[in-house]
């Protein structure tokens, strides 16, 4: 029952997905429970946000891939109740390893946080 993206996991995020071309694409809205510093979404799950949009594009491409590294970079505070959308690409692909980025983008359209992540396919 993944904690990012299953309906039927109740303190889980329910994030649902879909492809728009070559990018992944979903959408939340923080809630006070998703707090860590004073009015802002925790860093840790808009981490998840980042490592689950990238994990999702390649289990739409039929990959079961887990995330093997990953760096964020946190550029602007995402604020409670502030709807933000959250994108992946891919970057390179070599044998097991793939290479995605990822961005959460408040709405003015300025990114809150990047990130960049190698997943290797298990079996
Ligand atoms: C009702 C329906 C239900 C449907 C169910 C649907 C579910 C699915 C839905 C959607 C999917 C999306 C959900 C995903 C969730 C988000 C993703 C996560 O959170 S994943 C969890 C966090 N990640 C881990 O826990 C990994 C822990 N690590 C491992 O298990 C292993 O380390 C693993 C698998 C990553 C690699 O282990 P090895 O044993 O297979 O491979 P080795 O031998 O270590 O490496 C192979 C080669 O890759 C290189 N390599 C390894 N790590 C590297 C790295 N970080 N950078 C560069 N190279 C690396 C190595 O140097 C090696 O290269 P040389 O063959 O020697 O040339």
């Amino acid at each position: 029952m993944c904690f990012a993206c299953s309906p039927r996991n109740p303190i889980g995020l329910h994030l649902r997905f879909s492809m728009d071309g070559d990018t992944c694409r979903t959408t939340f809205t923080p809630r006070e429970e998703h707090q860590g510093w004073n009015g802002c979404m925790h860093g840790g799950l808009i981490s998840t946000l980042l490592d689950e949009v990238m994990a999702q594009w390649l289990w739409r491409q039929g990959i079961s891939a887990m995330t093997a590294e990953m760096t964020t970079r946190f550029s602007r505070p995402v604020p409670i109740g502030v709807p933000v959308n959250v994108e992946s690409r891919l970057v390179e692909h070599k044998g097991r390893l793939w290479a995605l980025s990822a961005r959460v983008i408040l709405p003015d359209g300025r990114a809150a946080a990047r990130a960049t992540a190698k997943f290797l396919t298990v079996d």
